[in-house]
């Protein structure tokens, strides 16, 4: 196999595509997969991020398999939920998602669950969960103003956005930091490399 196998992120997040190149890896062809994201009644979050990011997988294989080319690839899904203890957290949408966000997040520990799931050329379906926890600083009113004029939490779980602004909110961290922005790296990898792909193939020498 080697040089020949391909890999498919099924993702339309800009995020995921940057951290995976950041591990060295480009993916041969980027799918997003809409997949409807409610929660179940009752449903733990880390439940739902390895639920949804199995569907994300299930359906780009679905609509690879319906294309006349297809060939058998590599397919990586994943998916981020933030929640404070089993309270899932909406992806911000509207300014009223963002204050709420902020506001239930300000001055305490929020825990960042990513769900990952590959399925091989072979059919083999792998799944991970990544948890991170973050602790924030107390956010005032007036803060939580100037973050949400900024923008930066609109299609975010949680409200926020780690790599941004938000970065200034973070007291603590404990784990996986690519986890919060979106696809835990080093699982990722370790994922793709227990299967038999050859992330490494396209890393390039530094020139000074
Ligand atoms: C908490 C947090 C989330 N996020 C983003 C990552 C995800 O894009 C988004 C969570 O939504 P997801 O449903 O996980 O992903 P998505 O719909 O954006 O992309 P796709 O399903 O096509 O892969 O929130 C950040 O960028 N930074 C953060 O700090």
């Amino acid at each position: 196999m080697g040089i020949l196998q391909k890999l498919v992120l099924a993702s339309g997040s800009p995020r995921r595509i940057e951290l995976l190149q950041q591990a060295g890896i480009e993916p041969d062809r980027v799918l997003p997969a809409d997949v409807d994201e409610t929660p179940l009644r009752a449903e733990h979050p880390r439940s739902l991020a390895k639920r949804l990011s199995k569907d994300k997988a299930e359906k780009a294989l679905a609509s690879l398999k319906s294309e006349e080319d297809y060939a058998p690839a590599f397919i990586l899904a994943a998916d981020t939920v933030v929640a404070v203890g089993r309270r899932i957290l909406p992806k911000a949408e509207t300014i009223d998602d963002a204050v709420n966000c902020l506001g239930l997040l300000s001055g305490r520990s929020h825990r960042v669950y990513s769900g990952i799931c590959l399925i091989t050329p072979g059919g083999k379906l792998r799944q991970r969960l990544v948890e991170t926890r973050v602790r924030f600083k107390r956010l005032p009113r007036e803060e939580i103003d100037a973050y949400v004029a900024s923008g930066e939490w609109r299609g975010k779980a949680g409200g926020y956005a780690v790599q941004g602004l938000a970065g200034s909110f973070v007291v603590k961290l404990v784990g996986s930091y690519s986890n919060v922005v979106g696809l835990p790296l080093y699982e990722s990898v370790a994922l793709l490399s227990g299967e038999g792909f050859k992330p490494h193939k396209n890393w390039h020498v530094a020139r000074p």
